[in-house]
Formats: C-alpha cells, sequence, structure tokens
C-alpha cells in the first residue's frame, strides 16, 4: 500500500525527518512518500499559519488522488484542513492529533500533551474536546519551544520537553504522553525510555492507524458530510481549485 505523508509546514528538513520516524514503523509491504506543499507557512504556531497551511495541503490530497495513494497522514498537531481533506480523499486521511489521542486512550487512562508554543494549547485543548477524548485529557502544557528550534542541534529542546513530560507524570497524574508536534517524532523513543512512561507520537500513531484501515478495506465515508465537494467556481489565487 502507498501512504503519502504530508507535512502542512514547508520545512522540507522536517518533512524528511517525520517520513524517516514514518518509515521506521511501516509495515514490509507499505511505502510512505512525505511531502510539504509548495506553498504554506515554514511553521504552523497560530490560527493563521493553519488557516493558510491548509490552501497547499489540499493542493498534495488532490494530487494524491491522481496519483492513486490508499491513504493520508496530515502530519502537524492542528490537524489542519483534516475535514476538507477527507471530502478529497477516497482512502483514509488520518491527522496525528486526533490519532495520538486515540492510541493514547487504548493504553492508559489518562493523559497529557506536551506541545511547542502556549498559544497553540487552546488548539490542542479544542482538539482533545472534537475527539471526545476531554475525559482522557489531563492537561495540555508548552515547553515555550518554538517548532523550528526543534530542528536546532544546539537547542536544549530534548531537556525541555523531557522535562515538562516528567511534570506531566508527576503533577498531572498522567499516565501517558501525547507530543503535540510533528517535529518531536525523533524524540519520542528516548523521552520515553528517560521517563519510564509511555510516550506517543502522532506522526507513528498516524500511519499504524492509516495501514489498519487500508488492510480492513475501509477509506473515508463519502455519503454525506465528506462526500466530494460540489463544482464550482473559485476566484483569484484559488482559481486552481475549481474542479468541474
Ligand atoms: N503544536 C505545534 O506546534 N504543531 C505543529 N506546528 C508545525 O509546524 N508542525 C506541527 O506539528
Amino acid at each position: 500500500m502507498r501512504i503519502k505523508l504530508i507535512n502542512p509546514n514547508t520545512t522540507w528538513s522536517m518533512t524528511e525527518a517525520m517520513t524517516a520516524c514514518a518509515r521506521q514503523v511501516a509495515a514490509a509491504g507499505t511505502e510512505v512518500t512525505g511531502v510539504s506543499p509548495e506553498m504554506g507557512p515554514a511553521s504552523i504556531e497560530s490560527h493563521y499559519d493553519e488557516a493558510l497551511a491548509v490552501p497547499g495541503l489540499l493542493q498534495e490530497i488532490e494530487r494524491g488522488e491522481r496519483d492513486g495513494y490508499d491513504a493520508y497522514v496530515i502530519a502537524c498537531f492542528g490537524d489542519p484542513g483534516l475535514s476538507a481533506a477527507r471530502e478529497l480523499a477516497q482512502g483514509p486521511v488520518i491527522g496525528i492529533a486526533e490519532a495520538a489521542m486515540h492510541m493514547a486512550s487504548l493504553i492508559a487512562p489518562s493523559f497529557s500533551v506536551v506541545t511547542t508554543l502556549a498559544r497553540t494549547s487552546g488548539m490542542a485543548w479544542h482538539l482533545a474536546e472534537r475527539y471526545g477524548m476531554q475525559r482522557f485529557c489531563r492537561n495540555v502544557r508548552a515547553c515555550e519551544i518554538a517548532v523550528l528550534e526543534l530542528e536546532d542541534p544546539a537547542s536544549d529542546a530534548r531537556a525541555r520537553i523531557t522535562d515538562e513530560c516528567r511534570r506531566a507524570l508527576a503533577e498531572d497524574g498522567a499516565e501517558a504522553i501525547v507530543l503535540g508536534c510533528a517535529g518531536m517524532a525523533e524524540l519520542c523513543a528516548a523521552i520515553g525510555r528517560d521517563i519510564g512512561a509511555p510516550v506517543i507520537d502522532g506522526v507513528t500513531a498516524a500511519v499504524k492507524l492509516a495501514e489498519s484501515l487500508v488492510a480492513l478495506g475501509l477509506g473515508t465515508a463519502k455519503r454525506g458530510e465528506l462526500a466530494r465537494p460540489l463544482p464550482k467556481a473559485y476566484h483569484g489565487l484559488l482559481r486552481e481549485f475549481a474542479r468541474s
């Protein structure tokens, strides 16, 4: 099977890192292709960034449909454009926040999210509510690390994230941790060993969920809300999004 992993931000080094993590867990018969859109923000740290990431993301979904991909992963913790992407896709489209929260709920009665900037915490709380995860989610903690700082070898990002994870276990009563950024995927295993508790990265969780759904012959339900968008005109820069 072929899975298209879309990092909605335009930082290709981050795309390559998360795709490598995805390929490490992918089954033998699964081909994972990682891409960033041609247009969009270098990182997604606000509602504004998220809104401007969606057109490029949807372009990649449309291209994926044309190229015959079996499933998609939206690899940004805000799950940007998830429902719109599901309207375009025949196969499953999995957001990393939804995937990580559901996986955490299967192995622990409670989890805390450890994320980047405090200003994105509200978005994580909103997703927990939207996904019915309020009774599991004990807290959303921010390390005040910019997304692209995660890639800086000179940054103390791993130490700061690990310390916040420890505080989540001690203070929130969380029994598992959900990493709140695709850029943290490479740190997941090491942090899990350091803190002695399950740490879930949404990128790898989403790849395995996508694989499972495809293996079960399950795709996006296309009868109602997630049916293909209706044909209509789109103007200006969005002109190319018109479909017959
Ligand atoms: N909470 C986050 O920082 N999410 C993210 N921003 C990105 O650019 N990628 C993410 O996963």
